[in-house]
């Protein structure tokens, strides 16, 4: 047995039974472990003793399920002692709880019925931030730091990445929603920088990219012979991120039979490679994204509820650009920094005009259009500074677009065809070019038959 930190632990929790088993487990690792049913009793304890991190019940007996209960008693801890670290107690499926109370200053959250690795890991981890705080209270925190760089001081963003760094160091699974271009993979790699895996992989996956057949090669692994094109085993993608923090983008892009073969992996955490028997346990954190509804998906029998339970504990939804107007000009200045030191030009600033037109134009592709935007402006400009002909220039695409009215599936049909031309074919230059992920891309030349 390990040597127990020598924490003190309160357990707070109606339930009896609840109390016996989390002490039971929790008592072989800390020094000493109080519990009490009574929550009208924590303000004295909490005076009196010096816990270290307390495991608060979020819905007591008369207030069943709203957890206001919780947070009115999560207050009243960090009145008394704002040092203290508190881990919450949440039902399954209490997501929008759980992210209110880790914003609200919570510094984790287990999900009930608990699994005792998990428990465990997470009171440690809860005891190991509240101590290590304690002992450089001057000091900053000792917190991972991310050398992502996200641009954003709007409001919007703000609490984006408020969620994002709280989440960053629980193990919860993360889905980050939003249109194509919003920062998805960008945030899903905030979120790996910000975690005590950042030392290990970051495997990014476009799910949206993946053929049918080749799914589970890919994700899962396959030996040799397992099918006519397997000529040597192959490590698949969750086998890579073992440790670390795998992404699957696009995930709301995979058919019925897929999600089933992915949900029986995270259920069972562990991948058994195509054509083998042998299963390898994975520990890996999971971060989806998806540009699609997928509460309506699901509600309409296109995606399983229950792997949307599984990977959903906390939703991210990252607003489009048109939503965050402060975010555009420094995005825009940003860009245009990068590019000229990549390009070497020397371009230095951006026109009031272009930037007032910058605020106004809707930005269907988001930020990677903007970042599109910039990059051919700087090659293109001939001036010190960027001025609206610079970015809006009426080229030949647009002008041809007009030409077809306002259908706008015909202008789209139009746009791609255009782009495809204009880089002989190649997907990754054309989706570039338009400000689409490749897998956004495919699936519109699939669509329009191109
Ligand atoms: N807040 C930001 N600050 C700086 N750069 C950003 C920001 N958000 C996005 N970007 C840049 O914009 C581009 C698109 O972002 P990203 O690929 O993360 O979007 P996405 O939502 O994952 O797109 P898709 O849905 O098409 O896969 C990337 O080059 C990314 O670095």
């Amino acid at each position: 047995m390990t040597t127990p930190l020598p924490g003190k632990i309160l357990i707070v929790d109606d339930d009896m039974d609840v109390l016996r088993a989390a002490r039971l487990l929790l008592k072989r690792h800390f020094q000493q472990v109080d519990f009490e049913r009574n929550p009208q009793k924590i303000p004295y304890l909490v005076t009196n003793f010096e816990y270290d991190v307390i495991l608060l019940d979020m819905n007591f007996t008369r207030d069943l399920s709203s957890g206001k209960e919780g947070f009115e008693w999560l207050d009243r801890i960090l009145d008394i002692r704002p040092e203290v670290a508190v881990v919450l107690f949440t039902a399954y499926g209490d997501v929008e709880m759980a992210v209110r109370a880790i914003k609200a200053g919570a510094v984790d959250f287990v999900l009930k019925p608990w699994e005792n690795d998990k428990l465990l890991a997470t009171m440690q981890a809860a005891y190991n931030k509240k101590h290590g705080n304690r002992e450089k209270s001057t000091a900053p925190l000792t917190m991972p730091q991310s050398d992502v760089n996200i641009i954003g001081s709007s409001q919007a963003m703000v609490e984006v990445l408020d969620t994002a760094a709280r989440v960053a160091g629980t193990d919860a699974n993360v889905l980050i929603l939003g249109e194509n271009g919003t920062g998805k993979d960008l945030l899903a790699r905030h979120i790996h920088a910000l975690s005590m895996r950042n030392k290990q992989a970051f495997v990014s996956v476009d799910l949206g990219a993946i053929s049918e057949t080749l799914f589970e090669s890919e994700l899962f692994g396959h030996v040799k012979g397992a099918f006519t094109d397997a000529r040597e085993d192959r490590t698949g993608r969750f086998e890579e991120a073992n440790g670390g923090t795998i992404f699957l983008d696009e995930l709301g892009n995979i058919s019925l039979p897929l999600q089933a073969k992915l949900l029986t992996v995270l259920q069972n955490r562990s991948v058994t490679r195509v054509g083998s028997n042998k299963t390898t346990p994975i520990d890996v954190r999971l971060i989806t994204a998806t540009n699609r509804n997928i509460q309506k998906m699901a509600a309409e029998y296109q995606f399983r509820q229950d792997l949307l339970y599984r990977i959903n504990t906390i939703e991210i939804q990252l607003p489009p650009l048109r939503e965050r107007q402060e975010d555009i000009a420094p995005l825009a200045e940003y860009f245009l920094e990068k590019y000229a030191t990549k390009y070497k030009r020397n371009v230095t600033a951006l026109h009031e005009s272009l930037l007032q037109q910058l605020r106004q134009y809707d930005w269907p592709g988001n930020i990677r259009e903007l970042q599109h935007a910039m990059e051919r402006a700087v090659i293109l400009s001939q001036g010190k500074v960027l001025l609206p002909k610079d970015v809006f220039m009426k080229n030949a695409v647009q002008e041809e677009t007009l030409n077809t009215g306002y259908n706008l599936e015909e202008m789209e049909r139009n746009i791609i065809t255009q782009a495809m031309k204009k880089c002989n074919g190649n997907i990754t230059e054309a989706a570039k070019e338009l400000g689409l992920s490749r897998a956004a891309l495919y699936r519109r030349l699939e669509k329009y038959n191109i």
